[in-house]
């Protein structure tokens, strides 16, 4: 057995393209228009496992849009989506810069989480990160329940 992709079903797929792609570094490496189903598949793999997905489809993010808006509650039991970075500082940089609240801020090295515009949380992990420099790390608060 081996793992494929996680689905995440979301609302706007331009605003999370630019999330997961342009803000968090993903890549499209697949798309599927379905238009008896009336929904999109895009799928996603981070820049170290671009090789792997090509070859084999995996490990892959499949985003869902439904053409036809529906909401989408619950999943209180899902938690989250984790990369490993090789800068947490620079990640959650651009996050920020790109208007990305850093729900948990890399105060002490290691681990920062996000979410995605459709609320899905996205754990940042280096291993072995230097303890938070100065601002605006260091006294950032936690920002949003886990
Ligand atoms: C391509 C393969 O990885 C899939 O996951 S296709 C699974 C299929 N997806 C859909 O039909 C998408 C549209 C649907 N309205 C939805 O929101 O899921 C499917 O069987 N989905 C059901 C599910 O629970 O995933
Ligand atoms: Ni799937």
């Amino acid at each position: 057995m081996r793992y494929l992709h996680t689905m995440v079903r979301v609302k706007d797929i331009d605003a999370s393209l630019h999330f997961y792609c342009d803000l968090l570094g993903l890549q499209e490496v697949r798309r599927v228009e379905n238009e008896a189903g009336r929904f999109t598949l895009v799928f996603l793999a981070a820049p170290k496992n671009l090789e792997q997905s090509a070859a084999e489809r995996c490990p892959e993010v499949e985003l869902t849009f439904n053409w036809d808006p529906e909401e989408y509650q619950g999943g209180r039991n899902f938690g989250h989506l984790a990369y490993k970075v090789d800068d947490i500082y620079a990640a959650c940089q651009k996050l920020m810069d790109g208007g990305v609240t850093i729900n948990r801020p890399p105060r002490d090295g290691n681990m920062a989480f996000v979410r995605s515009p459709d609320g899905i949380s996205i754990e940042l992990l280096q291993e072995g990160a230097p303890l938070a420099p100065a601002e605006p790390w260091a006294s950032m608060p936690n920002v949003g329940a886990w």
